[in-house]
């Protein structure tokens, strides 16, 4: 399949200054800009950086960022799903997952990631996905926000539900591990009925067993 990135951007006005959030955005760029230092979540900052960096070569890989000025802030990343996951086993060439979000502790509660969601999905090509989404809540920054569980997987059904991904159910083991873990989906518009069954049966790979 042909992997068209069409570059959108939007500016978005915060109480702690302005930001532009675009993408897709090509590894030089990303490169060029800063990264800013509390960007911890996932891994060190200057090894995210290079790793989107890495993503955003990727023929199937996006990045979308939030910056200021000069300064990365905030991003969200699309790539084909980790070989050693049931969503890879399909070998579907039109299922991406969202691999990665953040924003900086300044910057959230701002309306950023939802922006990095609505910006993601301004590109027409994202109709042609399957774009997946795997929630873990030992991903997620429960010590510095001092949310519980349901309260941080309140905020991230928010986040992902303005880019238009909803909830589905599946029997995935680590996801079933706990129950604030999840899968998020959004099923593009030119997705076809095959693609849709495909989903279906990863979804439930274990359904013989009962
Ligand atoms: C697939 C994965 O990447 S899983 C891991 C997700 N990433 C992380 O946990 C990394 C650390 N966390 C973060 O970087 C951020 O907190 C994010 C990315 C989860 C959220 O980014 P933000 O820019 O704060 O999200 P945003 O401001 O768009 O908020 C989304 C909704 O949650 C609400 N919200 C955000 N933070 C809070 C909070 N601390 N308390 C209550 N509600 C909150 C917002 O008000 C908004 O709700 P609304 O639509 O009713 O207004």
């Amino acid at each position: 399949m042909e992997h068209k990135k069409t570059y959108n951007a939007k500016q978005l006005k915060t109480p702690h200054g302005n930001l532009i959030i675009e993408g897709p955005i090509s590894s030089d760029k990303l490169a060029a800009y800063e990264f800013h230092e509390d960007l911890v979540a996932f891994r060190p900052p200057a090894q995210q950086h290079q790793a989107l960096i890495g993503i955003a070569k990727l023929k199937e890989g996006r990045i979308i960022i939030a910056r200021n000025r000069h300064t990365i802030v905030g991003y969200v990343t699309y790539l084909y799903p980790d070989p050693l996951e049931r969503w890879s086993e399909g070998k579907m060439d039109n299922l991406i997952e969202l691999g990665a979000i953040e924003v900086i502790p300044e910057f959230r509660g701002c309306a950023v990631g939802k922006n990095l969601l609505i910006v993601s999905m301004m590109d027409d090509a994202m109709e042609d996905y399957l774009i997946i989404t795997t929630e873990y809540y030992w991903h997620w920054d429960l010590k510095n926000t001092k949310l519980n569980v349901w309260e941080y997987r309140k905020v991230m059904e928010k986040m992902m539900n303005a880019g238009g991904l909803e909830w589905y159910a599946t029997d995935d083991p680590e996801i079933c591990s706990h129950p604030a873990n999840c899968l998020m989906a959004r099923i593009g518009k030119r997705i076809d009925p095959d693609t849709v069954q495909k989903f279906d049966r990863l979804r439930f790979m274990n359904r013989f067993m009962y």
